[in-house]
């Protein structure tokens, strides 16, 4: 089995900014070497490549769209992303939701680049019409947990079951996340032992006082 991974969405917020995005991603390049847990960060634009040139764990943008080089004007090209360092991409993000053709398209643009791709989801349904387009990973989040501090994997385990059987079921190759609420060792592992391979969360990690602390909290029971 992969090890298991964390994905830190930096949002927008102002806490997952400049110092404050370094100040965590140091956090997470030192709590996953100590515990061989993958985690990864994904912050603002400007701020992939100096994530990426500084600190050895993976970044990730969060969100392209799907246009290629060209007379586009205040997209974000993947090509860009690539070139900044980024490993992946989240893709329909529920704070950047996408059509399914777009999605479709921002798929082919990360394989053509060889950037991992992250489908983000709001229910089993739609998990499974993501697995069909052959992402890397799906991530589960209901929209209405996300930034509430009420965690997925408490809350509603029945959503994130459901959905590692119906990836499971349209493509075995997909490996699924799940995210909304995560804040404690407790919430990721239910959320590994229902299947999935990780987790994705942003509030409880960006808006800490000791980001380090929480993060050392969330890997000590896997
Ligand atoms: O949207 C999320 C991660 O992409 C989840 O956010 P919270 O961890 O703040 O609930």
């Amino acid at each position: 089995m992969d090890s298991p991974f964390i994905l830190i969405n930096l949002k927008t917020y102002k806490e997952g900014m400049g110092s404050n995005a370094h100040r965590i991603a140091a956090a997470a390049e030192t709590v996953a070497k100590e515990s061989g847990v993958v985690i990864g960060i994904a912050p603002t634009f400007t701020e992939l490549h100096p994530m990426s040139h500084h600190y050895s764990i993976p970044v990730y943008a969060q969100h392209i769209d799907p246009i290629s080089p060209g007379a586009h004007t205040g997209h974000i090209l993947p090509e860009s992303v690539r070139s900044a360092g980024a490993r992946g991409t989240l893709i329909n993000h529920s704070e950047r939701r996408l059509t399914l053709a777009d999605i479709d398209a921002c798929l082919q643009a990360a394989r053509r680049l060889r950037l991992e791709s992250v489908v983000c989801t709001n229910n089993d349904a739609t998990s499974a019409a993501a697995a069909a387009l052959g992402p890397d990973y799906v991530a589960i989040e209901p929209p209405e947990l996300i930034g509430s501090g009420v965690s997925v994997s408490k809350a509603d385990p029945g959503i994130i079951e459901r959905s590692v059987n119906a990836v499971l079921g349209v493509n075995p190759n997909v490996k699924v996340l799940t995210g909304a609420g995560i804040q404690s060792g407790e919430c990721v592992k239910i959320a590994i032992d229902l299947g999935t391979c990780g987790v994705l969360l942003a509030s409880s990690v960006v808006k800490a006082e000791d980001p380090e602390s929480v993060l050392r909290d969330l890997v000590s029971l896997i």
